[in-house]
């Protein structure tokens, strides 16, 4: 039977493969958070990896605030890139396949008509900057590796992301103000989990780079007017329209993952 490592199991990809994993039979996941396995540490990774005769790692482990990033660049890349590099050189000397999770802020957002895996990237925040050189690791280090590149990922029912947060903002009656001019494709951690454990490893797709999304193409605005819809919340002065909304980070305007 494949073992599965599944790292980050508590940010809200891992929770959800998770979640699903009990319908994949042919499978045996072992799930590690932080604790179990932190891999900015090199020793910690190269036991894991050594002892658990895996035939894959799926990485959900990730520094995901992109504001926090601008504050503190060592720790986004000591996590995104050089954690990611850890994992890629255990993966190659246990001949583990090495699925990594990437994103949409790789790219500047200037290209509207999409971006393909072929097209450049050129991060334009300390986030995207950090898992692009993850990307880059990987492919220096590793052949046998899956990169999926996804965006706006959202759970509805567990961890910290845009969905919960407008839901929750609105359910407690406050007055939500949201960017209207940046766009980009939200994806549900269910969807992004399920093509994963299908698509890649059960149908054994070729190794690469991949861009993964299962929504269309919509403002941040748009999107917590659907949330608060799906939420019954929806009242139209609870919610504005802004051109601006105090961030650090500069974030991509228009990223079409296709
Ligand atoms: N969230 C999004 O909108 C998007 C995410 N992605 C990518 O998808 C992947 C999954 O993201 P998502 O589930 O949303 O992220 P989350 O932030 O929900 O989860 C990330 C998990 O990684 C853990 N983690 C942090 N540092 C380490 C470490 N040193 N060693 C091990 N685990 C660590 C975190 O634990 P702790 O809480 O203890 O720090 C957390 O549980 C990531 O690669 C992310 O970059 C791509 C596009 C969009
Ligand atoms: C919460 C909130 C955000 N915003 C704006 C700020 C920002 O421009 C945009 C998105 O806000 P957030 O900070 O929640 O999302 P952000 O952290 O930028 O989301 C990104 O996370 C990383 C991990 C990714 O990989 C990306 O794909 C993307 O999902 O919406 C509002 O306008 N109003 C609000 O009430």
């Amino acid at each position: 039977m494949d073992r599965i490592l599944v790292t980050g199991a508590k940010g809200q990809l891992g929770w959800t493969i998770g979640q699903i994993s009990e319908f994949y039979t042919d499978f045996d996941f072992v799930l590690k958070d932080t604790k179990a396995l932190d891999i900015t540490q090199p020793e910690k990774v190269d036991y894991v990896l050594d002892n658990g005769h895996y035939t894959y790692c799926i990485n959900c482990a990730a520094y995901t605030d992109v504001e926090g990033a601008e504050k503190d660049p060592k720790k986004a890349f000591a996590i995104n890139a050089e954690g990611v590099r850890n994992l890629a050189e255990a993966c190659k000397r246990n001949q583990t396949i090495l699925i990594h999770v990437s994103t949409d802020y790789v790219f500047d957002g200037e290209k509207e008509e999409g971006y393909t895996v072929d097209d450049k990237t050129n991060p334009i925040n300390e986030y995207g900057k950090s898992k692009l050189k993850g990307e880059q690791y990987i492919q220096e280090i590793w052949g046998d590796h899956y990169i999926v590149r996804t965006s706006w990922l959202y759970c509805r029912v567990y961890g910290k992301n845009f969905y919960r947060t407008i839901a929750e903002k609105a359910g407690n009656g406050e007055q939500l103000k949201v960017v209207d001019n940046q766009f980009g494709r939200p994806t549900d951690t269910f969807e992004l989990a399920e093509h994963i454990l299908s698509d890649i490893i059960f149908n054994k797709k070729p190794f690469g780079l991949y861009h993964f999304s299962d929504g269309d193409v919509m403002s941040w605005y748009e999107f917590a007017e659907m949330i608060l819809k799906e939420n019954g919340l929806k009242r139209d002065e609870s919610l504005q329209r802004v051109k601006e909304y105090r961030t650090l980070a500069k974030r991509p305007i228009f990223v079409n993952l296709k």
